[in-house]
């Protein structure tokens, strides 16, 4: 018998991101192969033309999943009895620009998106949020949905792990595959820590396996904080066929759980682990039931390296959490 069809939102859906992202989602490489799928496509109402178009395209791929489309510009339509909402729609940040800049044109439209998943989304629904900066507008969103478990309001880090272990494969010869747990905490930014000490690369520790801690702990991180700045300059637009990826991933190890004993990052609420402030979303090592629920990693050992960097991250959200609350009114 044929599972009946989940509700998945995409905002944003007219942008360059969501170009990427709506061929694999409505294929079933996030879901399922046996998972149909009704679309939600929100943009505003100057892109809806363009939003015709990505429609006729959609219809074109001719998909066996894909049992309805819907577009629209108005959030309450868009966020009525939806299971997951991937939030991407937001001002992307221009070349020269930090996340902070995006935090007073952004955050608005989360704080209002808020309130309509509380009004008209499943409470059981699943979020993720994309835009930048999107710790913070994931915080919002979360504030304004009281009615919605916060544990339901996560962000997209999963682009940031998917770097780091990129950068340590490609240093080994090996595939992103081979390099396991990987952890990213806090902010989506340049002061996010990328932290290979409980990770493993073909069944070693990384220290042991790359044999070079100053890369380690100095351009390996690096890197990866200004990867998103890095493409922007090159291509003059932020990064989206691996945005897409990574939102594939992170929904996908949410849904059907992740493997094992190994984990992945995902910004989710804090609850007050590793000494960090409750109810900031903080990206933190977790790991996924078939469920749909999840859990943080507890019991990681913290060098004075590690929690020197995972508090100047945390200081930033705090910081932003401040700013957010400030431009929201309150
Ligand atoms: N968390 C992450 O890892 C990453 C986040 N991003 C962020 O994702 C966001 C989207 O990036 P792109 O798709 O490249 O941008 P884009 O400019 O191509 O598309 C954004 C779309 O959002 C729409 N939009 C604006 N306000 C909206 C609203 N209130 N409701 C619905 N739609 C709205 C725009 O009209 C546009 O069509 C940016 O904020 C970018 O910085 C980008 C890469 C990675
Ligand atoms: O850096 C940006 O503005 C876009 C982004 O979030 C990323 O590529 O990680």
């Amino acid at each position: 018998m044929e599972k009946s069809p989940i509700r998945v939102l995409v905002t944003g859906a007219a942008g360059q991101i969501a170009y990427s992202l709506l061929y694999p989602l409505s294929k079933g490489d996030v879901f399922g192969h046996d998972q149909p799928i009704e679309l939600v496509l929100l943009d505003i109402e100057a892109m809806l033309t363009v939003l015709d178009g990505v429609v006729m395209e959609m219809q074109d791929c001719a998909l066996p999943l894909l049992k309805s489309i819907i577009p629209t510009a108005d959030t309450d339509v868009a966020c009525k009895d939806i299971d997951v909402a991937i939030l991407v729609g937001a001002m992307p940040r221009r070349e020269g620009m930090e996340r902070k800049d995006l935090l007073r044109a952004n955050v608005k439209i989360f704080k209002a998106q808020g309130e309509s998943l509380d009004k008209h989304a499943k409470k059981s629904v699943k979020v993720v949020v994309v835009g930048n900066p999107a710790n913070t507008n994931a915080f919002i969103c979360k504030k304004y949905a009281p009615s919605i478990p916060p544990e339901n309001f996560t962000a997209l880090t999963r682009l940031d792990q998917n770097r780091a272990q990129a950068q340590i494969a490609t240093r080994m010869g090996l595939v992103p595959q081979d390099v396991k747990n990987v952890i990213i905490w806090g902010n989506h930014s340049n002061t996010q820590f990328p932290d290979v000490r409980h990770a493993k690369v073909a069944g070693k520790g990384v220290y042991e396996a790359v044999q070079d801690d100053a890369w380690l702990k100095g351009d390996f991180i690096k890197t990866v904080q200004t990867r998103g700045a890095a493409v922007i300059k090159a291509r003059k637009l932020s990064s989206a066929m691996s945005a897409a990826k990574a939102i594939g991933d992170h929904m996908r190890d949410w849904w059907f759980g992740t493997k094992g004993d190994e984990y992945v990052s995902m910004a989710v609420p804090s609850d007050g682990s590793y000494g960090i402030e409750k109810g900031i979303i903080y990206s933190f090592p977790v790991q996924a039931k078939p469920d749909h629920t999840y859990s943080i990693v507890q019991g990681l050992q913290i060098d004075e390296f590690s929690k020197e960097k995972m508090t100047t991250t945390l200081t930033e959200l705090q910081e932003e959490k401040c700013s957010a609350e400030e431009f929201c009114g309150y």
